[in-house]
């Protein structure tokens, strides 16, 4: 059983095929990398994973049950997180607020008793507490962790959002573009997180990436993309060696 397979899917906006066809396997704590030029569907996969959208046909499974029609809001239940290309934070709170939101698909009190504040409420925010405390300390966060997001630099906000994807405690954590918007130093450092996430917590990644460099440096495999369809998938030295992908990158 693979840990992940994505088994033939599209998706079609009217006429156009974003996603089609598209099958890959990911195995249990690799870091596997989505490339493709603009408008390749990359971000189309990472919403049909997500179930933000219904695919036009295909399979999601994942850990051997199949994800097809589990709505959104179960995903990440499931153990399975995301960040988005324009980081997607609560812009008027904290970071610690924001993070324990990354905690509530773990919360297994109801409202009755939260108004109570009943002990087992007290013992469940205790647990998150910790786990978060746990992920700051791990992405190296202490200085912020009462400061609104709104005022904080878009590198250590995108680290947040990382951050609050890290707390739900994924077993698959879907990254879109880790390096948008950073300098070199800062994806020097989102690199390091990577490599962190996968050996330290041996979480699986799976990743959409156009900085080369970073794609180098921490994928384990690469799946190239164009118009909707896979054009190679192999180490990122096959991929980025094979005449299809260096056609569509030169436009060819
Ligand atoms: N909601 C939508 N409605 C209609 N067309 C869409 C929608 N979202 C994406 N598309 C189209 O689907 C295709 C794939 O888009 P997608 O955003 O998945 O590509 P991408 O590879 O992530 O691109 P980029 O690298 O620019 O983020 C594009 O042609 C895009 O214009």
């Amino acid at each position: 059983m693979s840990f992940f397979s994505v088994e033939g899917i599209s998706l079609q906006f009217g006429g156009l095929k974003a996603v089609d066809n598209v099958s890959f396997d990911i195995a249990q704590g690799e870091v596997f990398t989505i490339i493709g030029p603009n408008g390749a569907g990359k971000t189309s996969i990472f919403n049909l994973i997500s179930r933000l959208y219904d695919s036009t046909s295909g399979k999601l499974v994942f850990e051997g049950q199949d994800i097809t029609q589990v709505p959104a809001h179960r995903i990440a239940r499931l153990g399975i997180a995301r960040t988005f290309q324009n980081i997607e934070l609560f812009e008027n709170a904290t970071m610690l607020a924001n993070l324990l939101v990354g905690r509530h698909c773990h919360t297994t009190t109801n409202l009755l008793s939260e108004m109570l504040f009943l002990p087992g409420v007290r013992r469940a925010e205790k647990a998150h507490r910790r786990k978060v405390e746990e992920v700051i300390e791990f992405l190296d966060l202490q200085a912020y962790r009462d400061k609104v997001i709104a005022g904080l630099p878009y590198g250590v906000r995108k680290v947040i959002e990382l951050a609050r994807a890290l707390c739900s405690e994924p077993k698959l954590i879907l990254l879109d573009e880790p390096s948008s918007g950073l300098n070199v130093e800062e994806t020097d450092d989102m690199s390091y997180w990577i490599r962190d996430i996968k050996t330290e917590l041996g979480i699986t990644v799976l990743m959409v990436e156009h900085d080369m460099s970073l794609v180098n440096r921490v994928s384990d495999r690469v799946l190239a993309l164009n118009y909707g369809k896979v054009l190679a998938t192999g180490t990122p030295a096959e991929v980025q060696a094979h005449p299809d992908v260096i056609a569509a990158y030169l436009g060819a």
